[in-house]
């Protein structure tokens, strides 16, 4: 049973970058009555200078389990390392943010939140934090997830614009991609994203269109031999156990109306295949969740925009979608 705060459930709102919009998104909160607790962790007095500086009159008090609901919204207080300034990075901060996601994801698997959204962290300061400024000890609350609840493979899924699109590869460079393609790594991937459409969102067949890795999906092999080396094979095995899967489709077209309308969701082979399609469609209002994990985690489909931060113009549109979705993802799991 997870711990309510009055009757609702609770969910850890992470709020991010300290020096991005996280912290004044967060503020946003305070407009709206939620069918959840939302819970922010975060430096409260981080969150009350953000707050004033952006002209929003909500109030932040220290969370008590106990305390039973007002207008003002509940903080669980983690000290910054060093005060932060609006846009401007710090690397002394980066382990804060990473006590962050520590606290939340203890806290999901605890049963003491229900749920957690992410606000946006800021990849490289982390990495420049954790003494590796060349290299990637930090790739994305994905992959970070993924590790810190002992899940060997998770599928990073965007929803918004009327589409639903998950991801083989997620944060790695591009050179790096057609290996990281293996039948094993495809068939985890298809066997979670069917798993979790019909264990989060409802769909009782889900049927999955999955995108070549090529240029028009290889030509018959004329323009590369993933889809007939790898992709063909893993979609024909995992059809004869009656999964729904439409592909290898060329991308460039896979995306248009009358093809998006015969499935439920699209499995792109990497990040920048699958992920400016739904961005251009529905930034601003996309949610990212994390599919096969054992705890719910959703988060905003923007970064840090670091070029708004202290401005109170960025638009908490995404933050509320996720904390949305992660609300009816918690109501699906009680019902289940
Ligand atoms: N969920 C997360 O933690 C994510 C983190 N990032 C990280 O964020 C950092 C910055 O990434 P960028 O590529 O610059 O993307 P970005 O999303 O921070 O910014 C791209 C553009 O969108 C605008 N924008 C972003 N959020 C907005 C909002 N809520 N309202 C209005 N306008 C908004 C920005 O002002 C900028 O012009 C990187 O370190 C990246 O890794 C990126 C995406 C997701
Ligand atoms: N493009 C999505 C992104 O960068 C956010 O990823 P994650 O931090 O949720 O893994």
């Amino acid at each position: 049973m997870t711990a309510g705060h009055g009757a609702k459930p609770v969910v850890a709102i992470t709020s991010g970058e300290p020096a991005g919009v996280g912290p004044e998104l967060c503020c946003h909160l305070a407009s709206r009555e939620w069918p959840v607790t939302p819970v922010i962790i975060g430096d409260i007095d981080l969150l009350r200078a953000r707050a004033a500086l952006t002209g929003s009159p909500v109030r932040f008090v220290q969370w008590t389990r106990e305390a039973s609901p007002d207008s003002a919204l509940p903080v669980l207080h983690v000290p910054l390392a060093r005060p932060s300034r609006p846009g401007v990075l710090d690397a002394a901060n980066g382990r804060y943010v990473l006590e962050l996601l520590d606290r939340a994801i203890k806290g999901c698997v605890e049963g003491e939140f229900a749920a957690m959204v992410t606000a946006p962290v800021h990849k490289g300061v982390i990495c420049e934090s954790l003494g590796a400024p060349d290299a990637m000890p930090f790739s994305g609350h994905t992959e970070y997830l993924a590790e810190h609840t002992g899940t060997p493979r998770v599928v990073m899924m965007l929803v918004g614009g009327g589409m639903r699109v998950a991801l083989v590869t997620t944060h790695l460079p591009l050179a790096q991609v057609p290996a990281a393609v293996t039948p094993q790594a495809l068939e985890e991937t298809i066997r979670i994203l069917h798993t979790d459409l019909v264990r989060h969102f409802g769909i009782a067949a889900p049927r999955i269109l999955v995108a070549g890795l090529n240029p028009h999906a290889g030509e018959g092999g004329h323009m590369g031999r993933e889809e007939i080396d790898v992709i063909i094979p893993v979609l024909e095995r995992l059809r004869a156990e009656g999964l729904q899967l439409i592909g290898p489709l060329p991308a460039d077209t896979l995306f248009v109306p009358h093809t998006l309308a015969q499935g439920d969701a699209v499995l792109a082979m990497y990040h920048d295949q699958g992920l400016p399609v739904l961005k251009h469609a529905s930034f601003g209002g996309g949610v990212n969740v994390t599919l096969g994990l054992p705890i719910i985690r959703t988060s905003v489909d923007h970064g840090t925009a670091l070029d708004l931060a202290g401005s109170g113009k960025a638009d908490p549109g995404s933050l509320f979608a996720a904390l949305d979705l992660a609300a009816t993802m918690v109501a699906a799991r009680a019902v289940r």
